[in-house]
């Protein structure tokens, strides 16, 4: 049998979970001998091989295709391509890496607690300031479906932010924000609140694959990971 493949985030903040959730369903992955390799074994297994790769590489691997499966964040796969929901099976929620992607303005904004507040702001943004409304952000997908398609929003501009995105407000270089949080405490230290239905996306580390013809070895995998979520979490 062609061993299949699975990625795994080869660093961040998803990786130490990854292997620890895998090793309580009894895949042990073997660290390769060179730290600086790419590719792992798993103990026992010859039918399944281990990709490391970062989190963002995971979604992209994916979406084109070139794995048999991956572990890595929801919002990373849905800002990756805009089908994914029809590429790509959500085989298993794993319980870990959970952050939200939202919509945050100034607390300052007294008046502006909800997206059509925000869409009142932005129409007559050009008017009184002279220049389009603009959201810095990394997640320009998202940003647009939820503006433009969910909310009816046009008039605004996605400053591309890859990094330090709470600060651009405060910096200038832009009105709002959408980026991902999970404490909350990046939003509050630079005075930014979420707007009460700016919730885009309630992403968690995820395994995914294509949606036909997965290899058993995978599907196996995905039927013990979904199983072990729900012992973990029984339904209320
Ligand atoms: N507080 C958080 N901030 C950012 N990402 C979080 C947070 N909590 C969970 N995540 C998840 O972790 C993912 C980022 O993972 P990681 O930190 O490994 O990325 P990275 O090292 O920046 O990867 P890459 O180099 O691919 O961009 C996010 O896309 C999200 O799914
Ligand atoms: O709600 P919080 O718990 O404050 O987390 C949110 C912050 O964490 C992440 O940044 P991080 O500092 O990890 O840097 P990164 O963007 O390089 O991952 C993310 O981009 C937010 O800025």
């Amino acid at each position: 049998m062609n061993p299949a493949t699975l990625a795994m985030p080869s660093k961040g903040r998803l990786r130490d979970d990854a292997l620890a959730l895998l090793a309580g369903i009894g895949i042990t992955v073997i660290p390769p001998a060179d730290s600086r390799s790419y590719r792992a074994r798993v103990e026992g297994r010859d039918d399944l091989e281990i990709a490391f790769l970062s989190a963002s590489e995971i979604a992209r691997e994916l979406g084109a295709g070139r794995i048999d499966a991956g572990i890595t964040g929801e919002d990373l796969v849905r800002e990756g391509f805009a089908d994914s929901e029809t590429r790509l099976d959500l085989a298993a929620r794993l319980g870990f890496g959970q952050a939200d992607v939202v919509v945050a303005v100034p607390e300052a904004w007294f008046d502006v607690e909800t997206m059509a507040d925000l869409g009142e702001v932005a129409a007559g943004f050009r008017a009184r300031h002279g220049r389009r409304f603009r959201i810095a952000t990394k997640y320009w997908r998202l940003t647009q479906r939820h503006f433009s398609q969910e909310h009816g929003i046009q008039l605004y501009r996605i400053i591309e932010s890859l990094g330090a995105t709470e600060g651009a407000p405060a910096a200038g270089q832009a009105d709002a924000i959408v980026d991902i949080t999970s404490t909350g405490s990046t939003l509050r230290a630079n005075q930014l609140k979420v707007l009460t239905d700016g919730v885009i996306l309630r992403s968690e580390a995820c395994l995914f694959t294509a949606p036909e013809n997965v290899p058993p070895q995978i599907a196996d995998i995905a039927g013990r990971l979904r199983a072990a979520q729900k012992k973990a979490a029984p339904p209320s």
